[in-house]
């Protein structure tokens, strides 16, 4: 009767094995496996009596041995679960995804909860490893977080040129007057407008200006550091800040960009644009006061640029 009883135990604990959502893996001390359910297996392939006495890293190469054992020592020696959540680590077992034609997700996400099965004598030898499949949760999350970054980026971004647009430039321009007021270190600020660019758009048209712009980010683009923080400005004017840089390099800078502008031939439909640039350089003075000061030094010499002929580059005594 004893006997019947515990055969109807293992029957009805293997059938609860095999019929859990969740994959269950049973290890050693030497992480050799014990227990490989049914989820285990449809999503391995492995059967348990080909993994059953083997060691779960010959089978599975991608798990980190070092990071895993780690990971498991507390459980052996202090007795106490572990978790890990898919955000640190994407999964433990490289298992293909459920639904690949309708999931984004190359892999099955994992969060796996480690907890440890102790003997009649209170000593744990064996570990159980909880595998329960993510994907879903993760590929939304993950979702969510790249249409957050996609809708950071379209309001920091002039749609035209790519370039930050004046609310964010604005924004960067003021943090950088406050760090430059601190270290008193030498930046420079470059305003550039281009030259009868009403007469661009009267003579071949808004679209065709629009492309005299875009040519124009182009050119900034490829000619400023990585550092340096190109925003549009207004219509046809765009502002450069340029941290730690001195006046006289800014100089070399804007005359280089004012003569590729100059060099530049835009191709709208068959029909070539060259067009020129004035701008206005004023490096970080500590004796202005706020932002909107050493803006104003730039642009008087920029208007300063127009009077004196347009196509030159004028710098803020
Ligand atoms: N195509 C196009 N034109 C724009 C855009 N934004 C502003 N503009 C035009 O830019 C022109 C600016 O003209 P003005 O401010 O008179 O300056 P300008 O003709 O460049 O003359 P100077 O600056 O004195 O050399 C106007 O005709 C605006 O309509 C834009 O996004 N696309």
């Amino acid at each position: 009767m004893a006997v019947d009883k515990s055969l109807a135990e293992m029957h009805w604990k293997h059938d609860l094995l095999g019929s859990i959502e969740v994959g269950i893996v049973v290890l050693d001390k030497e992480f050799n496996v014990h227990v490989w359910n049914q989820f285990m297996e449809n999503h391995s392939s492995i059967v348990p009596s080909m993994i059953q006495g083997q060691n779960v890293f010959e089978f599975f190469p991608e798990i980190d041995k070092g990071w895993f054992t780690r990971k498991a020592a507390p459980v052996f020696s202090l007795k106490s679960p572990v978790f890990v959540i898919w955000e640190q680590r994407p999964y433990l077992f490289r298992f293909g995804c459920n639904r690949p034609i309708t999931s984004k997700a190359e892999h099955m996400y994992q969060n796996i909860t480690i907890f440890p099965l102790a003997s009649l004598t209170g000593e744990v030898e064996q570990i159980c490893v909880v595998i329960y499949d993510v994907t879903d949760e993760a590929v939304s999350r993950m979702g969510m977080q790249s249409l957050n970054i996609q809708l950071q980026e379209i309001s920091r971004v002039d749609g035209l040129t790519g370039l930050y647009n004046r609310r964010y430039w604005n924004e960067q321009f003021d943090l950088h007057f406050k760090r430059a007021k601190r270290s008193d270190s030498d930046s420079a600020l470059i305003i550039l407008d281009i030259d009868h660019f009403k007469k661009v758009n009267d003579t071949y048209g808004h679209p065709a200006g629009d492309q005299v712009i875009q040519a124009l980010a182009q050119i900034i683009k490829k000619t400023i550091r990585e550092t340096d923080i190109a925003g549009r400005y207004g219509g046809e004017e765009f502002a450069i800040i340029l941290p730690d840089t001195p006046v006289a390099n800014v100089e070399f800078v804007s005359e280089r960009l004012r003569r590729l502008v100059e060099k530049c031939v835009v191709d709208y439909g068959g029909v070539n644009i060259s067009f020129t640039i004035s701008i206005g350089i004023a490096g970080f003075d500590s004796t202005h006061e706020t932002s909107a000061q050493w803006l104003e030094s730039a642009d008087k010499v920029l208007y300063q640029a127009k009077a004196a002929g347009r196509n030159r580059v004028i710098l803020a005594e």
